[in-house]
C-alpha cells in the first residue's frame, strides 16, 4: 500500500462529494477482507494517568496492573524486555533524542509540583480559528529566537534570560489537573519526537485535513503555545533544528483532533476479540495512512486494534467504486438517534453527517 495516496490492488483515495476525499474500492471487496495493516510511523500519547500501565512500545495493558520494567527518567514502562530493547533502539537513532525525552520528562515532573488555579477571567472564551492561527503565528518570533539561542555556542545574557523565561511560562499552571497539562506537554514533545524520528509521517500529517479547531478555551490556547515554546528550549542543540514552526504545531493539532483514534484499553488485549470494546480511554493515536477514511453511521469496514498494529477489514460486500466507510461513533451509532449522531459528531468532529443512513433519516424525520 502507498501510504500517501492509499493505493493498493483493493482500495485508492479520492474526491467524494461533499467530505473531501475518501476511500474507494477499485474492485468488488469480499465481506471480512483484510485491507489494511499499519507498520508505518505514528504519533501517540499515553495519558499519564496510565503510563505505568500501558507498554510504551506495544501499548499491552493488563487489567491495570503496573508493568515492571521501567524507564522512569522518561516516564515509559514496558510489558517485556524485547519491547523496552525495541523502543530504546528506536529512539537511539538520533543520539540526543534521549536527552531530550529526559529533558520533557523532568519538566513534566516539576509541573505537577505546581498548584495554581486557573485564571477564571478567561475559563469561558472560545477561540474562533483565526485567533488561534494568528495566536501560533504570534509566538512564531519567539521560537526562532530560542532557536538561535540554543544554536549559539555562548548564548548572551538576554538569551539565556528567555530560555529561563520561556520554561517559566511553560511550568505556570493554567489547569488544576495537572495530569492534563502532562499530556498536553508529552503530546506536544510527541509532535518533535516524531520529526526528529520521520519528518516524511509530519510531512504527510501537514497535508491532511481538518474541520475542528485545535483546542476551545484560550486558556487551553495560552497553556499549548506556552508549553511547546518550553520544549523547544529544552531541545539539545543537535536536535533544534526539528522544532517545528508554530503554524505548523497548530494543524497537526487541528489535525490530531479531526483525525486521531482512542486507544481503548478493551481491544489492546491480543486475546480480545472484540472490534471496539470500551471501557477506558488509555491514549490516542495518530496515523496518517488511516487518516483518509470518512465516517459512515451504517459502516463497512471495522477497524481492529491489536497492541499497536490497526487492521482494517470490510464487513459486507462492497463493489467496484463504491467508497468504503468506518465509523467514528464505536459503535454507537447503533443505537443514536439521527439527532444524537449528529450532535455528537458536530461537537467531536466538527461536520454534519452526510451518510446514507442520516441523510435518509433525517428526510424522513422531516416528512413526518
Ligand atoms: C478523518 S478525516 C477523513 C478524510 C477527509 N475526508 C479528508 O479529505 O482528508 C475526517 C473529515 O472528513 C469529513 N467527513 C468524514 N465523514 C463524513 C461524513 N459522514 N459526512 C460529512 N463529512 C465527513 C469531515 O470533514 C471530517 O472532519
Amino acid at each position: 500500500m502507498d501510504k500517501t495516496n492509499y493505493t493498493s490492488d483493493d482500495i485508492e483515495s479520492r474526491y467524494t462529494p461533499g467530505a473531501g476525499i475518501g476511500v474507494f474500492a477499485k474492485r468488488q471487496l469480499q465481506p471480512k477482507q483484510t485491507l489494511y495493516e499499519t507498520s508505518d510511523e505514528y504519533f501517540s500519547i499515553i495519558y499519564r494517568r496510565y503510563w505505568k500501565e500501558v507498554c510504551g512500545f506495544c501499548y499491552n495493558y493488563d487489567s491495570g496492573l503496573d508493568w515492571k520494567l521501567k524507564e522512569n527518567h522518561i516516564g515509559v514502562v514496558f510489558c517485556s524486555e524485547e519491547c523496552r530493547s525495541k523502543f530504546m533502539k528506536r529512539i537511539a537513532i538520533a543520539p540526543d533524542l534521549h536527552a531530550f525525552l529526559i529533558s520533557v520528562e523532568e519538566f513534566s515532573r516539576k509541573r505537577k509540583q505546581l498548584k495554581t488555579a486557573p485564571d477564571p477571567e478567561d475559563d469561558d472564551i472560545i477561540p474562533d480559528r483565526r485567533i488561534i492561527e494568528e495566536s501560533w503565528t504570534d509566538s512564531q518570533n519567539t521560537l526562532l529566537d530560542i532557536v538561535n539561542t540554543l544554536a549559539s555556542d555562548k548564548p548572551n545574557k538576554a538569551q539565556r534570560k528567555l530560555l529561563s523565561e520561556v520554561q517559566a511560562a511553560g511550568l505556570r499552571a493554567y489547569d488544576e489537573d495537572s495530569d492534563t497539562d502532562i499530556d498536553s506537554i508529552k503530546n506536544l514533545a510527541s509532535y518533535i519526537a516524531t520529526n526528529v524520528l520521520s519528518p516524511s509521517t509530519v510531512a504527510h500529517t501537514l497535508t491532511l485535513s481538518t474541520t475542528i479547531e485545535p483546542c476551545t478555551l484560550s486558556r487551553l490556547l495560552d497553556q499549548q503555545i506556552n508549553h511547546y515554546l518550553a520544549l523547544v528550549s529544552l531541545l539539545p542543540p543537535s536536535l533544534s533544528q526539528y522544532a517545528l514552526s508554530a503554524p505548523s504545531i497548530a494543524k497537526i493539532l487541528a489535525v490530531d483532533r479531526s483525525n486521531s483514534f482512542g486507544i481503548w484499553s478493551g481491544s489492546s488485549d491480543l486475546k480480545c476479540t472484540h472490534t471496539e470494546e470500551r471501557s477506558e480511554l488509555l491514549g490516542s493515536m495518530l496515523v496518517p495512512s488511516l487518516s483518509r477514511f470518512n465516517h459512515s453511521c451504517s459502516p463497512t469496514v471495522s477497524k481492529q486494534r491489536s497492541r499497536h498494529t490497526w487492521t482494517f477489514s470490510t464487513t459486507d460486500v462492497v463493489n467496484a467504486d463504491q467508497e468504503i466507510f468506518i465509523t467514528y461513533l464505536g459503535g454507537d451509532e447503533k443505537t443514536l438517534n439521527v439527532d444524537d449522531r449528529r450532535q455528537r459528531l458536530v461537537n467531536g468532529w466538527g461536520f454534519i453527517c452526510g451518510c446514507v443512513k442520516c441523510t435518509n433519516e433525517s428526510t424522513q424525520s422531516d416528512i413526518d
